[in-house]
């Protein structure tokens, strides 16, 4: 049982649900070098590295199959853009990434439901919304080609900069597009995830029987911050939802409180900057 695990025990568990983020405008190959390096360390091995697609085939080449490799494209403000998207998700093919995270055109759904109540009524009737439809049509050409690779699609909604009526359109969207994960935040734009939004998304994939996982990312600074989404999507989808296959932390600054706590060093304050 999840919730008996001592606090080393919850380190090791959310160091294995990790993707290892690096998205700064300053990374070079030293800082990607260092990442990889904490990504199989004598603590545990992390889920997958998470860095710009200019890097991605170097960490390939320095992890090899050890640990996943994704890279972000759309990222991280979303566009309605064929040319971008077609340019991008062919170049991250061709690094051989094994994880795409792509950033829903949430600007656009913002848009289209400016005028709407905030409030969802009943999440069973999400599709009911014209909103919904439009939307659909419109991110078509970059989720249907997306989901049919071989590549794991993670889809970023940018939650914080939803309401909870839209963050629901656009979970659903992916739902039906059977995505691999849908994910929180780019942590580009605060605020990042919540346990608001990452409610309706655990109750929408309980909804649609989905197998589609997620990834909590934006501000994720600790290992107790980390456990509350466990403990909720736990609570909503079960124990078997609680591994890389369907659960993961993005996260650019969980590994020091990961190494304090396995060091038996004081835990890090939940200090997250959002
Ligand atoms: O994809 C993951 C996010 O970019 C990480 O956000 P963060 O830097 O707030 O941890």
């Amino acid at each position: 049982m999840l919730s008996n695990l001592s606090l080393k025990e919850q380190a090791k568990l959310v160091l294995s649900l990790t993707d290892l983020t690096s998205l700064d405008d300053k990374d070079n190959f030293n800082t990607i070098q260092d990442l990889c390096a904490k990504a199989v360390s004598s603590y545990g091995k992390v889920a997958a590295v998470c860095v710009y697609k200019q890097f991605a085939n170097y960490a390939k080449f320095l992890l090899g199959d050890q640990v996943k490799v994704a890279t972000v494209i759309n990222f991280p403000d979303g566009a309605l853009d064929p040319q971008r998207f077609a340019f991008e998700y062919a170049y991250s093919i061709s690094q051989e990434v094994d994880e795409i995270d792509y950033v829903f055109p949430w600007r656009k759904l913002v848009e289209l439901t400016a005028n709407q109540d905030k409030q969802i009524a009943d999440l069973s009737k999400v599709k009911e919304n014209p909103v919904y439809q439009e939307m659909y049509a419109l991110v078509k050409p970059y989720l249907a080609p997306l989901s049919k690779k071989d590549t794991r699609v993670k889809v970023i909604l940018e939650s914080g900069s939803l309401t909870p009526n839209q963050i629901a359109i656009a979970s659903q969207i992916c739902l039906d597009f059977q995505v691999d994960f849908i994910k929180t935040s780019t942590g580009k734009f605060g605020p990042g995830a919540s346990l608001e939004a990452a409610q309706i998304i655990f109750e929408l994939i309980k909804l649609n029987k989905s197998n589609t996982g997620f990834k909590a990312s934006g501000g994720i600074r600790t290992v107790s911050q980390a456990m509350e989404y466990i403990s909720l999507a736990q609570s909503i989808l079960g124990d078997n939802f609680i591994k890389a296959e369907t659960f993961r932390f993005g996260a650019s600054g969980i590994y020091n409180d990961i190494v304090n706590i396995l060091e038996d060093r004081e835990p890090t304050e939940n200090n997250s900057s959002y």
